[in-house]
């Protein structure tokens, strides 16, 4: 290391001082003018990751579906997954660290870790559309670079492609090729090969609405359309050339605010998409002929996913088991018609992707999917191989095993990812011959209301049971199980949030307005309980 020259270079991404920052459920995010100094400790940071695990490490620059003026950085691991535990404890002690404290939380690290600073280090870097992304991914580089790092800029990608672009280059090329040439080439033909099986096309004219957020997602279908165009006609909204990123559009807000997007021409019934502003999450939507909204979210996706892997399983004749990942957010109706009607294994973990990878992963078939659309299906490396040897046969089993061994290279086994997504849910609706309306038909959701409260210090809730239990303050989960047993259906929960200084309220119940009206009184529950600051919450929304 050379030490004068990191002791340099850090003195040009000075830390406002006081600020402290912590690398949260989605690495490091806030608004952007007071990144520069985190991104240039990333990427230093970034640089110590790969030497320990002698492979490129990724870093993405972005926000996802923060506002625009927001934004943020992630370390990619290896085989395309979240940055470890105990290397996030690292991310936010260097991020804090005062000026003068640098290197010795360097030294600290690389020592507690035992990193051999004679190894090589590569690092691959992502950005979203951001104004700031290009500046902050700079600061990454000069980081990288000081310590002597090699790296590959790939500018503007989806996160999903970052994740893909890291897992390939770790496997030697066997997952694909690092390139976005060799990304649009891989989900392409899969697609295609699967819609090809189909027995009756059904809708011939095959188009969905896209509803771009105003983001990467825009640029990156544009640049795909082409490979899969015959398969598949999009039409492509929020592209970027007018609106503002995530403002009154993207999945984000489409799930949160159960609006319409705006920016987007609708007819009754036209099966419409949104991606999020870095394009890892997707939800589908209609419109009925009363105008009324009916959205189709991750434990949609997720069952629809789910049913039609069940399916193919039974054609294969192989006993794999398969596994459903869902957090607290998800739908009631959604848990009880996995159970109950399609009876597969459902498991609850805590908010955060890294937490339902993980556990997707204990599974032949992994199927996992945040409530907001987040997710993918993992897949063994023995089912992988067994299933490609299957799909050699040709007979019924042999053509099963085919479209399975094309869904697995459908998925991002390495992230959830809107573009993979959306081309898997196509081809099952096509391969099913199922509308929107019929896979929105497969259950009701219960209704549900999220809101945010403000307090003091958000730390003063803890939970358990994968956050469904308020353990502190004391007398928190007694007022929510007082409340919840008012209503019908119903069910509530509180947690901090990972990523936004609030606390979040979920509540479900029987009817909209009930379901509104448990979330209210919840959020007193929490506002006069757990140190509330600024309004009291409101029963309007
Ligand atoms: C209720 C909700 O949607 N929470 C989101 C949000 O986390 P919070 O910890 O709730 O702020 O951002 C995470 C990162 O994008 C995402 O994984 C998660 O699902
Ligand atoms: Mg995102």
């Amino acid at each position: 290391m050379d030490l004068e020259a990191v002791t340099k270079h850090s003195a040009f991404h000075a830390k406002p001082s006081g600020l402290t920052l912590q690398y949260g459920t989605a690495g490091f995010r806030t608004t952007a003018a007071h990144l520069d100094h985190i991104m240039f400790r990333m990427g230093l940071l970034a640089v110590l990751r790969s030497k320990h695990t002698r492979s490129t490490i990724g870093v993405m620059v972005t926000a996802s579906h923060n506002p625009e003026e927001d934004n943020g950085v992630k370390l990619i691991d290896p085989l395309g997954e979240m940055l470890a535990p105990s290397w996030e404890e690292h991310a936010t002690c260097l991020a804090n660290a005062e000026e003068q404290d640098i290197l010795r939380v360097l030294t600290d690290i690389s020592e507690k870790e035992s990193v051999d600073l004679q190894q090589d280090a590569f690092i691959v870097l992502g950005r979203d559309t951001r104004p700031s992304s290009e500046k902050l991914s700079q600061s990454v580089i000069d980081g990288v670079t000081v310590l002597g790092g090699q790296f590959h800029d790939y500018s503007l990608l989806t996160t999903p492609q970052l994740h893909y672009m890291v897992y390939c280059r770790n496997t030697g090329g066997q997952y694909g090729k690092a390139t976005i040439e060799g990304y649009c080439q891989k989900l392409s033909k899969a697609f295609m090969e699967l819609i090809k099986q189909a027995s009756c096309s059904g809708d011939e004219n095959r188009s969905v609405k896209v509803d771009c957020a105003n983001g990467i997602g825009a640029l990156k279908l544009k640049e795909m359309q082409r490979y899969f165009s015959q398969g598949l006609s999009l039409q492509l909204f929020n592209d970027g050339t007018r609106g503002k990123l995530n403002h009154l559009c993207g999945a984000d807000f489409v799930k949160t605010h159960q609006k319409l997007p705006q920016g987007m021409e609708i007819k009754s019934n036209e099966r419409c998409c949104s991606f999020d502003g870095d394009a890892d999450r997707i939800v589908y939507f209609y419109c009925d002929a009363g105008g009324h909204l009916h959205l189709i979210d991750g434990d949609k996706i997720a069952t629809l996913v789910s049913s039609f892997l069940k399916e193919l399983l039974l054609e294969v004749g192989e006993s794999l088991n398969i596994g459903v990942v869902q957090t607290a957010y998800a739908n009631g109706s959604s848990t009880r018609y996995l159970e109950e009607v399609m009876k597969v294994p459902v498991y609850c973990t805590k908010t955060g992707v890294k937490h339902l990878h993980h556990k997707a992963q204990e599974f032949d078939i992994g199927v996992y999917f945040e409530a907001n659309g987040h997710g993918t299906a993992l897949f063994s490396k023995a089912v992988e191989v067994k299933i490609k040897q299957l799909a050699e046969l040709e007979d019924e089993k042999g053509k099963a095993a085919k479209m399975l061994a094309n869904i697995i290279n459908l998925f991002n086994q390495a992230a959830g990812d809107a573009i993979s997504d959306m081309l898997v849910i196509e081809a099952i609706l096509v391969l099913k011959g199922l509308t929107v309306q019929q896979w929105d038909a497969l259950y009701t959701d219960l209704p549900n209301r999220q809101l945010k409260v403000k307090v003091a210090d958000r730390r003063v809730i803890s939970t358990t049971d994968a956050e469904r239990q308020a353990v502190t303050p004391p007398g928190l989960q007694e007022a929510i199980n007082d409340l919840v047993k008012k209503y019908k259906l119903a069910r509530a929960f509180v947690r901090p949030s990972g990523t936004e200084d609030v606390v979040r309220v979920y509540a479900e119940a029987d009817s909209q307005e009930n379901a509104d009206s448990l979330a209210y009184e919840v959020s007193l529950a929490v506002y006069q309980l757990a140190g509330g600051i600024g309004e009291r919450p409101q029963s309007s929304f």
